[in-house]
């Protein structure tokens, strides 16, 4: 079966409920989502650009679904997280960025329940939660794509989209509705790069690749989904591809968050800036009211201008994670 054709639900911008499957329909998890933003169609939302999706269109301000606040985590001796404040809003891709040993990937695991962090606070909702396992993370509806995208070589799209998850009928697989299920998600998506979902991973490129992980990702009643660094081994169209992908899974209710080193893959879809300094939250900002040029400093020094620390910010220049100054709490 095919992953697109034969899939078309109404014209984009028709009147009346959104399509079932195809462009612009809801993929199978966004019932779930109970801002109403969430279930809006690409086509409803405001427009993408200059902070325009973090208000929904009747103006109110959309609460995050992830609010961190005063994150602290260590290893051993070396303290590699300070006070680290983060959100995550639905509709929004988020970027986070850093110099290599800032603590993006930690702070990620922290948010995926892989690590337990020392000391904060982890809302959902707004609610204190407790995320120490990525089962609890799970079923909140946070999903982690790791750069590895732990797709398994030997099974197909459909097997890998389902692995560990399966639906059975009875004591068997419940092959026909796992597939039409894989299609209806990637169609959901406007992925028309795969020719079947029975191809075998090994057969993909790897764009096609991260499109399948990115796919199982929003299979489960996802609200957020942490991508870390999707594009970093593609090429110039594969790159575009995956960063569409992206933009859409905001653009229909999504929380994203990014994790990239590519510049111009931040500026070209995020709404928003979270720049990570020797393990500190230098700044979160609007990605239409910074440039280039302020993010990369944010980056290398932890400040720009009136953004970021204070001069006085107690980590060494060009120190990586530092030492604990006492036992992790
Ligand atoms: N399990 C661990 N044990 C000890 N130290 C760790 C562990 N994981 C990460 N670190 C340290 O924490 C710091 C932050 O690492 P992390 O991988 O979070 O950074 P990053 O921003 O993701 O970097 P990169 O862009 O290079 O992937 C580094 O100094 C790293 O050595």
């Amino acid at each position: 079966m095919t992953a697109a054709a034969g899939h078309g639900g109404p014209a984009a911008g028709a009147a009346g409920p959104p399509p079932a499957y195809g462009p612009g329909a809801p993929w199978p998890g966004a019932s779930r989502l109970p801002n109403a933003a969430a279930r809006l169609t690409s086509q409803d939302r405001v427009p993408r650009g200059r902070g325009a999706a973090q208000w929904e269109p009747n103006g109110m301000s959309v609460t995050p679904v992830l609010d961190l606040r005063g994150i602290d985590k260590s290893f051993g001796p070396v303290k590699v997280l300070h006070d680290v404040d983060f959100t995550a809003r639905p509709g929004e891709v988020t970027a986070l960025v850093g110099d290599n040993g800032a603590g993006k990937t930690t702070l990620v695991k922290c948010i995926g329940g892989i690590h337990p962090f020392d000391s904060g606070r982890y809302l959902w909702d707004g609610v204190p939660v407790r995320v120490d396992s990525p089962r609890a993370a799970a079923a909140l509806g946070i999903e982690v794509v790791h750069q590895d995208l732990a797709l398994c070589e030997n099974l197909d799209i459909v097997q890998n989209m389902f692995l560990g998850r399966e639906r059975r009928r009875g004591p068997v697989l419940d092959e026909t509705a796992m597939e039409e299920l894989a299609v209806t998600t990637l169609s959901a998506l406007s992925v028309r790069t795969m020719k079947s979902v029975r191809q075998r991973v090994s057969a993909l490129s790897g764009g096609q690749r991260q499109t399948v992980a990115i796919a199982r990702a929003v299979l489960w009643d996802s609200r957020l989904v942490v991508l870390d660094e999707p594009a970093a081994a593609l090429g110039v169209a594969q790159t575009q591809q995956v960063l569409e992908l992206v933009r859409r899974l905001a653009d229909k209710g999504l929380a994203v968050v990014l994790i990239s080193h590519n510049m111009n893959d931040v500026f070209a879809v995020s709404d928003r800036i979270a720049a990570l300094y020797l393990g500190r939250m230098a700044a979160q900002v609007s990605t239409s009211e910074v440039t280039h040029t302020q993010v990369v400093e944010l980056i290398t020094s932890g400040r720009s201008g009136d953004l970021g620390l204070p001069r006085d910010a107690d980590t060494p220049p060009g120190a990586g994670a530092e030492p604990a100054r006492g036992p992790a709490a």
